[in-house]
């Protein structure tokens, strides 16, 4: 049986805590310490800190030495790894994949998603570097936003939780000593033997499609299929309208994903002997696929390492990440930073995760998503065509203020791409996550440019306006043909 299991079992190192990549783990001040007013009573169990806790209200564990419960404290549930019992299991078309290997209670603390904890540059480098490689399966996900965890290399079992469009658990950042941690926790009572699943709440940036395998009656087809990214871009223009075909979109199926090749050997303890070998038809996320995840040969090879010291298993040396990161960085250097389907998905605080849009350009929100006899369509941006107008105003002066107006559109259009760019983690932190804040001056910046990208917008339009319906327009002969044969639109 454990052969079984260790058979295509993806290579990663198995932690039970974060590995902070490029800093140290904060060290909890003592007046950062939250004291709760909890009293242990023997005669009532629920008087050590549990739901009346006033840290357990605000998510944030119990400190050691400074509960009053002391050892008999219960809100040490990231800090003691008290688990529920999963199991490792085979999707069907989509991939490993866990399963509750007891009754769960609604709101039970299930497992924590650990990882490397990285910056969110960090995060967008390795997500392109992954991608160049082959990786298809997303493991990172977002933490606040300035940091991310990368469960790629190092993780928990929690890494192999699937998505569902209709979950059974849901991500909930806690406080604990003063980092935040993300823990898996039960939405609804969970019986043994079901698939554990939570909203990715995937953000789409753009390459291919991943269809979703969920099964969910309310399924939205796609991962990332309700983010902006996604929705912006297979918005469906007019229907029969030829330029927006996209048969050549390609979409990725999670069944043709492959797995990494030969894989970790864990412990025993991880429970990964106890792959079911019957097929779980029953489980509520089953996918609808019939094929089977194979080896993919291009994924980056890693050497099993284990931070967290396990029987067996020989601990290895950080030169190996070394050489991987100077390869990754290489490659990086060399790559072009065209738009791939890298996928960094963010977790939001006690929700979900989500992807990076890796755009320069903000989206709107109000495209809705369509299909077309189940195609996506490309967008495409629709431009005024200053030039043509510019070529239509006969006075210079006219023509001098639209071309210096377009010119401080493009400018402000830029620069409010650079802030965003600067900014992203904190804006989409901030409009996904309501416990996360955009901090006062990053917020002004952000209006700031904004305000001007759409005030340079306006100057425009309204220069043009003001001069198509104003000044003597000159005739076609005297403009000469536009570009683009537009000629029929410029005769008076
Ligand atoms: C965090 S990993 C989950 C574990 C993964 N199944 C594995 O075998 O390692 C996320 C990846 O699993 C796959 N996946 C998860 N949920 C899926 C779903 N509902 N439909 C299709 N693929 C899914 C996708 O390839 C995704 O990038």
């Amino acid at each position: 049986m454990a052969e079984q299991v260790d058979e295509g079992l993806p290579e990663y190192i198995h932690i039970e805590q974060n590995d902070f990549f490029s800093r140290k783990h904060k060290k909890q001040k003592e007046e950062d310490i939250a004291t709760c007013e909890c009293k242990f009573e023997n005669s009532d169990p629920d008087s050590t800190c549990g739901e009346r806790c006033l840290n357990v209200l605000t998510s944030t564990e119990c400190t050691p030495q400074y509960c009053p419960c002391g050892i008999y404290c219960k809100n040490q549930r990231f800090q003691k790894c008290q688990y529920a019992k999963l199991k490792l299991f085979i999707t069907e078309g989509r991939g490993w994949g866990i399963l509750a290997d007891e009754n769960i209670k609604a709101g039970t603390f299930i497992i924590e998603y650990c990882g490397e904890v990285i910056s969110w540059k960090e995060a967008r480098r390795r997500a392109h570097s992954y991608e160049n490689q082959g990786l298809k399966d997303a493991f990172i996900i977002s933490l606040n936003a300035h940091e991310s965890i990368d469960a790629t290399r190092k993780g928990s079992l929690a890494r192999f939780i699937n998505h569902s469009c209709q979950p059974n658990c849901e991500t909930r950042k806690w406080n604990v000593l003063g980092e935040i941690r993300v823990g898996i926790f039960a939405k609804q009572d969970i019986v043994a033997g079901t698939e554990l699943a939570y909203d990715y709440n995937f953000e789409w940036y753009g390459g291919a499609k991943v269809r979703c395998l969920c099964g969910a009656s309310s399924c939205s087809s796609f991962l990332g299929a309700k983010s902006r990214g996604f929705q912006e871009a297979t918005y469906l223009w007019e229907d029969d309208d030829d330029r927006y075909s996209v048969d050549d979109i390609p979409l990725y199926d999670s069944e043709e994903d492959k797995p990494h090749p030969k894989m970790l050997k864990t412990s025993d303890s991880l429970k990964l002997d106890a792959i079911p070998e019957e097929k779980h038809d029953h489980l509520m996320m089953d996918a609808c696929s019939e094929a089977e995840h194979q080896p993919d040969p291009n994924i980056l090879a890693i050497v099993p390492h284990c931070s967290v010291p396990m029987e067996g298993q020989v601990t290895n040396d950080m030169k190996t990440e070394e050489n991987e990161d100077e390869a990754l960085v290489l490659q990086e250097t060399n790559q072009t930073f065209v738009q791939k389907n890298a996928m960094i998905s963010r977790i939001r605080s006690n929700s979900a995760c989500r992807n990076y849009y890796i755009q320069t350009t903000p989206l709107s929100n109000k495209r809705s998503l369509n299909y077309s006899n189940g195609r996506l369509k490309q967008p495409v941006q629709k431009e005024i065509n200053t030039k043509l107008f510019g070529q239509f105003l006969a006075s210079t002066e006219a023509r001098e203020e639209v071309d210096g107006n377009e010119e401080r559109k493009k400018q402000a259009a830029s620069e409010l791409d650079s802030v965003y760019n600067e900014i992203r983690p904190a804006i989409e932190e901030h409009e996904k996550d309501s416990q996360d804040s955009v901090s006062t001056s990053l917020a002004e910046k952000w209006i700031e440019a904004s305000c001007m990208k759409l005030k340079a917008e306006f100057d425009l339009y309204s220069s043009i306006i003001k001069h198509v319906a104003c000044t003597p327009r000159r005739s076609f002969i005297e403009a000469g043909p536009a570009e683009g044969g537009n000629e029929a639109t410029l005769k008076k």
